[in-house]
């Protein structure tokens, strides 16, 4: 499943003696870009094409992940690059690896996590209603996902209300949230990070959308306990941090921001942080990661850590309609949550930015985020 897809460049990626392994692609082109798909797919006897619905004007098949079937077990790769050189090359993107899910035991229960993983990734795959996709969700039911220790937050196109409305985007994160987060008393006042790779049309003031809905999403808490709104800081490459990168300014052509756009929402500038990632050195490998975490005020503890395909912007996280009965989303997103509990533990530590079984992530960047200069 991805967005950007050279089909040779990935048959070439396999070791030679696997190279000719059925593969399907799930995109989301249409028209001449669909043209070039097909015309490269023809190249390859074992490669197939599936095309996601776009129903959504200005919609994208943005969702990056791949299912890989093994003899003995299924594996979930969900992640932030592109199929094609250049996003594999000299920028920062972010992998989850699922652990290796054996096939089900005969007779057993449907072989699913506390987190619910199976269920909401058969939910994600049936959204698609492609009959291509038939096979791969008989081959996740024939599986058991129950070490899966993540939380799947999918953005799916379409107008979600009733028993839908909090099922993807950012109701889904709140509705997670809500249910396993953190209680409010643990993480009062604790900031929220958005990190990104491009920014949409947010509206006249941080208020309309980025506050209003997401922030309140993001920080939701266990319980129905409502609390103040805590900061929220965004982190998105400054200009001199993609002059300066490996890519030089052409590192432009994946941070995705209209100038109109930027124009319209000068106040974006006033609350982003630059990128900087001297702790894993990578300054200069220009993100193309997506990532949401809230932290405490000294940003030496995580309560939850996001990685996603999706960026900041209402057509990737929903945005809510008819007096928040009704949830809006134009794009296909995918992202896993990282919750302490089902790792063992009341909290991530940043100090051990090294992936351990308590600790299944690094954060990909320096803390405390390095303001804009004005
Ligand atoms: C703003 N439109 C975008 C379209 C595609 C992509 C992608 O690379 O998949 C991105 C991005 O992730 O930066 C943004």
């Amino acid at each position: 499943f991805n967005f950007k897809i050279d089909i040779p460049w990935l048959v070439a990626q396999y070791p030679v003696h696997h190279r000719t392994k059925p593969l399907l692609v799930v995109h989301g082109s249409t028209r001449q870009e669909k043209a070039n798909l097909e015309r490269e797919a023809r190249l390859f006897t074992h490669v197939d094409l599936c095309q996601a619905k776009l129903e959504m004007i200005y919609g994208t098949h943005h969702t990056k992940m791949m299912i890989l079937s093994y003899v003995n077990g299924v594996r979930v790769i969900i992640h932030t690059a592109n199929l094609i050189h250049s996003d594999w090359h000299q920028k920062t993107q972010g992998v989850w690896m699922s652990p290796l899910f054996p096939p089900l035991a005969p007779q057993s229960r449907n072989g699913d996590s506390p987190t619910n993983f199976k269920r909401d990734l058969l939910q994600y795959i049936n959204a698609y209603k492609s009959q291509s996709l038939n096979e791969w969700i008989s081959i996740i039911k024939r599986h058991d996902f129950s070490t899966a220790k993540v939380f799947l937050i999918a953005s799916v196109p379409g107008r979600h209300s009733g028993a839908s409305l909090n099922e993807f985007g950012h109701l889904k994160l709140k509705k997670v949230l809500r249910q396993f987060g953190p209680s409010s008393d643990a993480c009062k006042q604790w900031p929220v990070l958005a990190q990104f790779s491009s920014i949409g049309s947010l509206g006249p003031t941080p208020e309309s959308w980025l506050s209003s809905e997401l922030l309140t999403s993001f920080s939701a808490t266990r319980g129905s306990g409502s609390q103040s709104k805590p900061r929220l800081h965004l982190m998105y490459p400054c200009r001199h941090d993609v002059r300066l990168s490996l890519e030089g300014y052409g590192a432009g052509g994946s941070l995705p921001y209209s100038i109109n756009t930027a124009k319209k929402q000068p106040w974006f500038r006033t609350i982003c942080n630059r990128w900087r990632s001297e702790c894993n050195g990578r300054t200069k490998a220009c993100p193309h990661i997506k990532t949401y975490l809230r932290a405490s005020p000294d940003w030496h503890n995580l309560a939850w850590f996001t990685l996603t395909s999706a960026n900041l912007s209402k057509a990737a996280w929903g945005m809510l309609e008819k007096q928040g009965s009704q949830l809006m989303v134009r794009s296909y997103e995918l992202g896993v949550l990282f919750l302490p509990q089902p790792f063992g533990t009341d909290v991530f530590q940043v100090a051990s930015n090294s992936p351990d079984a308590s600790h299944p992530f690094m954060v990909p960047y320096d803390l405390p985020p390095l303001p804009y200069e004005s």
